[in-house]
């Protein structure tokens, strides 16, 4: 879908992209970043709208440099900013943004009320935008970046201002953009954690240069350590302690400390070193001994913000200050095996 080759952009007093060569295919994709890593620079090259300074790109096969005006045509835009006019409907808007687009009158009509109610405007979507949330504006720039049925787009950063439950709201308009219209999806975000459960690809700039570009599976392997929650019994008013005593006894490697106690419902899941096979065998027949129900056993993953919590601050450096260092998965420290807490890793502050 998108191939980048030593692309580089630099303003008079910042490199913006440094050298950048990475490939993006079919499905949903996030370019994550911190504020100032070239996302936005990145987005306006592959349009066309920008020339780059030096290096090659192509979307959709097509050249950025000359066939702009033809990606334009087969791309979608949502841009970052708030860039809708305050007096005119999301209707009469996203008719217009049709129009631009090529669509006759009527399909540009059918297809901007298709388009409305697919990213869940209804009768708002008569009154000027003017009185619109930050929600619903940005679903109306959702909208006209769908509306004449791009084959991809590219979203930047359409979670900004929103609160985590309009923020779960987009996400998953995003993913439906791909599932429901099969159309790819190149989104950006400077928050790692929500690009976890939408993105099939992720990848990661930092100072105009590439971080890492890997499958979220990659990203998110699973580790060796086994969560087991369990509850109470008569017998065991406390059932962890009674287990953790048990598996202790039996040679089990426990974590304690602060990944259990980062848990949410902290001091009720233990989590535990599995050698093997035999461990999950081990804490079955231990529970069944103690006479304790096991709620759960399960094996932790990897969450994309842990693989670069443990990068040392110097890579955070301002944009085009040289290459920071590939970072390394966290392995199965007691951090890595923990899950992600109540709110998202933001890049910038790693
Ligand atoms: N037109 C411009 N003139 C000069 N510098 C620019 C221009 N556009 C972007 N920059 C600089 O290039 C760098 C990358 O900016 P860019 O907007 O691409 O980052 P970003 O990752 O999208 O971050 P943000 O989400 O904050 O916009 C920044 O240092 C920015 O100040």
């Amino acid at each position: 879908m998108i191939a980048t080759e030593s692309l580089s952009k630099r303003y008079p007093k910042v490199t913006a992209l440094d050298r950048l060569t990475v490939e993006v295919g079919p499905g949903v994709t996030g370019l994550v970043g911190s504020n100032g890593a070239g996302k936005s620079t990145l987005i306006k090259i592959l349009l066309g709208l920008s020339p780059a300074t030096e290096g090659r790109a192509a979307v959709l096969g097509l050249d950025v440099a000359s066939q702009g005006g033809e990606i334009r045509r087969r791309v979608g835009y949502m841009p970052e900013h708030d860039c809708l006019p305050p007096d005119v409907s999301a209707t009469e808007f996203v008719v217009h943004m049709a129009r631009m687009a090529g669509l006759p009158a009527t399909a540009a009509r059918e297809r901007t009320a298709d388009t409305l109610r697919h990213v869940g405007l209804y009768e708002e979507r008569y009154r000027p935008m003017g009185g619109y949330s930050t929600g619903m504006k940005q679903r109306v720039k959702l909208a006209q970046a769908l509306v004449h049925d791009p084959e991809l787009v590219f979203l930047d950063e359409p979670t900004n201002g929103l609160d985590p439950v309009g923020r779960d709201d987009m996400l998953g308009l995003i993913r439906r953009v791909h599932a429901d219209f099969g159309i790819s999806v190149l989104v950006t975000s400077h928050l790692l954690g929500e690009l976890e459960r939408t993105c099939d690809h992720v990848v990661v700039i930092d100072g105009g240069t590439l971080l890492r570009s890997s499958s979220t599976s990659d990203f998110t392997q699973t580790t060796t350590t086994l969560a087991v929650e369990v509850t109470d019994s008569d017998a065991h008013p406390d059932g962890t302690t009674a287990l953790r005593e048990a598996l202790t006894a039996a040679g089990v490697a426990l974590d304690k400390g602060p990944a259990e106690q980062g848990l949410p419902g902290a001091g009720h899941i233990l989590l535990l070193e599995a050698a093997g096979e035999q461990t999950y065998d081990l804490v079955r027949d231990t529970v069944a001994d103690l006479g304790l129900g096991l709620v759960r056993m399960e094996q932790r993953r990897h969450h994309i913000a842990e693989v670069f919590r443990s990068e040392a601050p110097a890579t955070t450096g301002a944009p085009g200050h040289g290459a920071p260092a590939l970072p390394q998965p966290t392995g199965s420290s007691p951090s890595a095996a923990a899950p992600a807490g109540p709110s998202p890793q933001e890049v910038r502050n790693r």
